[in-house]
This record gives structure tokens, sequence and C-alpha cells, in this order.
């Protein structure tokens, strides 16, 4: 029997920039189940680290979640929120987006842990790595002796996300009990650090890229989290260290059961870690299902165009430059009320000048895609004609990529070619 564990419904965030209004993610749905391996593909700027940090809520200014519902399925939460917010809790379910910031807070860490794409953002340079996993226990102790008690728990918003980014300021006092510090060297040694009690005592900086990684899903693991969101984990790492990496995640998860929602560009880290999946857009879902649905039984022509596309190393910055086309702008005064895909699409009709609802799709139960093509056959007689929307949109289509600060640089390993390389690279 599977559980539903996560149900976002019509999750907005918005940036308020010089430039206007970004629509980062825009009435996103999400349901994954308990133990899931949920994964969200997509382009360079198509919202996934944004959509991660609104469901771990770490959205600063100048975004902002500006709707939606964020239900997280808790029954000690549900029970202890009910009294309070009735219309925040739905059976053992209850919407983070209603519950007061400081019961929110005490989720980091114990409830949900966030591992980012660059581990330097999660350290504390100036404290051991030690140190900082021993801090991550303690939160998870004191959650764990009082979980009714949200003073106990609040105290994780320091460290739990693990995140120097969170809070620039960290304790320093030194190993809180012993117990604690046994327990980071534990998991130390169970993400594969080797003298792990020497390396307790070492700084971020005298860890490797691969290791700090390593370290990072240790800290993330220290408050036994149900939900682990890791924002592309692998992306800095070379290609051998990736698979140990991921192997890594993939054994933590099974012994413990935890639900992952693992976010990436590479469709050959989806097919490996993965039990579902869900293609990003424009701030959107386009496609979701199993595995097997969207590899094999695809209907979005975007999901088509990158599984047809091999990463591109040699390209700007290595990034995948799968489909012909600029990503799209997510400025609001940019993005029409179309499908977003329309003007990159080759198989795009006039039906497509209206934004597609989501279709159900053949295949499993939990097939979906936002495409008329889900509905109807594709028909030459209705095709938009070439350069219509050169015509009709404004000039500069650039999406802003001001790339966050705490994100380094990508590249795109190839984990395994998705189609026969030669052929049609330029
Ligand atoms: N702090 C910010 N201020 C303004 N716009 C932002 C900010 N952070 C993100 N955005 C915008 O939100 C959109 C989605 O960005 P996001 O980082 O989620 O993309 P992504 O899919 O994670 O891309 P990548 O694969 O490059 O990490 C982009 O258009 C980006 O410019
Ligand atoms: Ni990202």
């Amino acid at each position: 029997m599977t559980e539903e564990l996560l149900r976002i419904n019509g999750l907005s965030t918005r940036f308020f920039t010089e430039q206007g209004q970004v629509n980062a993610v825009d009435n996103f749905d999400l349901r994954i189940d308990r133990g899931d391996v949920f994964g969200i593909v997509g382009e360079s700027g198509s919202g996934k680290s944004v959509t991660a940090r609104s469901i771990v809520d770490l959205i600063e200014s100048p975004g902002e979640i500006t709707d939606g519902e964020i239900w997280y399925n808790e029954p000690d939460l549900a029970d202890a929120v009910r009294e309070d917010r009735p219309e925040a809790v739905d059976g053992t379910f209850v919407d983070l987006r209603r519950i007061s910031p400081e019961r929110r807070r005490s989720l980091r860490g114990t409830s949900f842990s966030m591992i980012f794409q660059d581990p330097e953002s999660s350290f504390n340079p100036s404290l051991t790595v030690g140190e900082q996993i021993a801090e991550a226990v303690e939160v998870q102790r004191r959650a764990s002796a009082n979980p009714r008690s949200t003073r106990a728990r609040t105290r994780s918003e320091e460290y739990s996300l693990g995140s120097f980014v969170l809070s620039s300021f960290l304790p320093s006092k030194r190993y809180v009990t012993e117990a604690s510090r046994e327990r980071a060297i534990e998991l130390l040694e169970l993400v594969g650090i080797p003298d792990p009690v020497e390396r307790a005592d070492e700084h971020p900086h005298e860890y490797s890229g691969g290791m700090l990684q390593r370290a990072m899903i240790a800290q993330a693991l220290a408050g036994e989290p149900d939900v682990l969101v890791a924002d592309e984990p692998t992306t800095a790492l070379d290609v051998t260290i990736q698979a140990q990496v991921l192997d890594l995640l993939d054994e933590l998860q099974s012994e413990t059961g935890m639900t992952i929602l693992l976010i990436t560009h590479n469709l050959g880290v989806i097919a490996r870690m993965c039990d579902r999946v869900g293609v990003m857009y424009a701030g959107e879902i386009v496609e979701r299902g199993t595995l097997e649905d969207v590899f094999d039984d695809h209907v979005h022509p975007y999901t088509e165009g990158l599984l047809g596309s091999i990463p591109d190393i040699e390209g700007e910055a290595g990034r995948l430059q799968p489909i012909d086309g600029n990503v799209p702008s997510l400025l609001d005064h940019e993005m029409g009320d179309r499908c977003h895909f329309a003007d990159r699409c080759p198989n795009a009709m006039e039906d497509c000048l209206e934004h597609p609802p989501e279709y159900d799709a053949e295949g499993s139960n939990d097939h979906a895609v936002r495409c008329v093509l889900a509905a109807q056959e594709y028909d030459e007689r209705r095709a938009i004609p070439d350069g219509y929307f050169d015509e009709t949109r404004p000039a500069g289509d650039k999406h802003v990529d001001p790339e966050d600060a705490d994100e380094g640089p990508t590249v795109d390993e190839p984990q395994r070619p998705l189609e026969e390389p030669g052929g049609e690279s330029p």
C-alpha cells in the first residue's frame, strides 16, 4: 500500500525584480508517496531550484510564495496543529503554508532536509565538519525527546537544513554531547568518509569537493528527515564520484525508507534513481508519471526533445542544449497565456495559443500531460505558421538568470548517451 506523503496544490512563487515579475513557479501541483524517489528534470531556468526552496520554505526577498498549499502527511503534527488552526489540518495532513512560521521552521532538518548543489554553502568555514554534523544530531535528539514542543524544535532553524546559508552565525560550542559526536562520526563513516574520527576534526576547506558533498549528505541525514530534497546533489562532481554519491543516496534511501525529491537536469540520473518523474518547463510540470510513462510513452514534445538530446559538454557553460530556441522568459508580461513551449514546439497548433490544462494520458494512473496532443492528434492544417512567435513576441526574449549566488557553475557530465552521439551535433 502506498501512502501519500506530500500533496502540493497550485504553488506559485514569484520574484519581484526591477525587470518585472518573474513567475518562477506557476500553479504547481505535485504528489509524492512515502518512500518514493521523485525526480524533477528540466532545462536550466525552468524553476527546479525555486520549487525545491519553496517546498522547504527557503524563498528570500525579492521572492515570495504567492499562492498554493503544501499538504504534508504527519499525524503528530496534525494533532499538534488541529486545535489552534483547524483550517490547516485535513485528516493527518497539515498545510505547511498555514502553520506558524515557528512551527514551520521546527520541521527543518527533522522533517525536511535539503542538500544543495554547492556544499560550501552548507558549512560554516570556521567550525569543524564534525561539530556541525553533531549540532544537527543534537537538534534531532531534542526534537524526538519532546516532539510536541515547538520550542524544543525551533533551535533547528539555526542548523538543520545544515545550512550556513540560513544563518551566518552558528554557535561555537564544541560537540554538545559525546553521544552526538559519536553519531556524527558514524554518519561520516556511513557516507563513506575514510578515517572519520580524524576527518571529523577537520574544517570544510580541508575536504575535497566530493568528500564535502558526502559530508553535506551526512549533515542532511543527521536529523533523520522524512523528506530529503536534493537539488543537483552531484552536478559539481566528476563522473566517478557522481556515481558513488548516487549509489550512496540509493542505499540510504532503501535502508531508511526516506522520501527523496531529486532535482537534476540529467535524465541518466533520473533513470537510475527515481520511481516517478516530473518534467518541468517554464515553472510548470508539463509531463509526469512513472519512468516508463515518461521515457517510453511520453506525449509532450518537450519531453521528447529532452530525451532526444545529448548533453553538450562543449557548449556554453557545459549546459544541456537540447532543443532549438531559447529557454522561455518567465517575466509575467512576456509569458502570455499560451502553451509556454509553443514557440519551440515542432507540433504547435492554433490550439496551443491557449494555455493547456493537464490531461490524463495513457499508461499508468499518474501519467499526466499539459499538452493538447494528449487529447487530439497533430493536425498540420492547424499548424502555427513559421515565424509567428518572432513577430508577436517582444524583443529581447531572454530569461533573467541572475544565477543564485549559492549555486556554483554547472557541468553536465554525460551519465550515458541518451542517443547515439554524432548525427546532429552542430
Ligand atoms: N533571487 C532571484 N531573483 C530573481 N529571479 C530569480 C531568483 N532566483 C531565481 N530566479 C528566477 O527563477 C527562475 C527559475 O530559476 P531556478 O533557479 O529555479 O531554475 P532551475 O531550473 O533550478 O535552473 P538550473 O538548472 O540552472 O539550476 C529563473 O528565471 C531565475 O532567473
Ligand atoms: Ni537549479
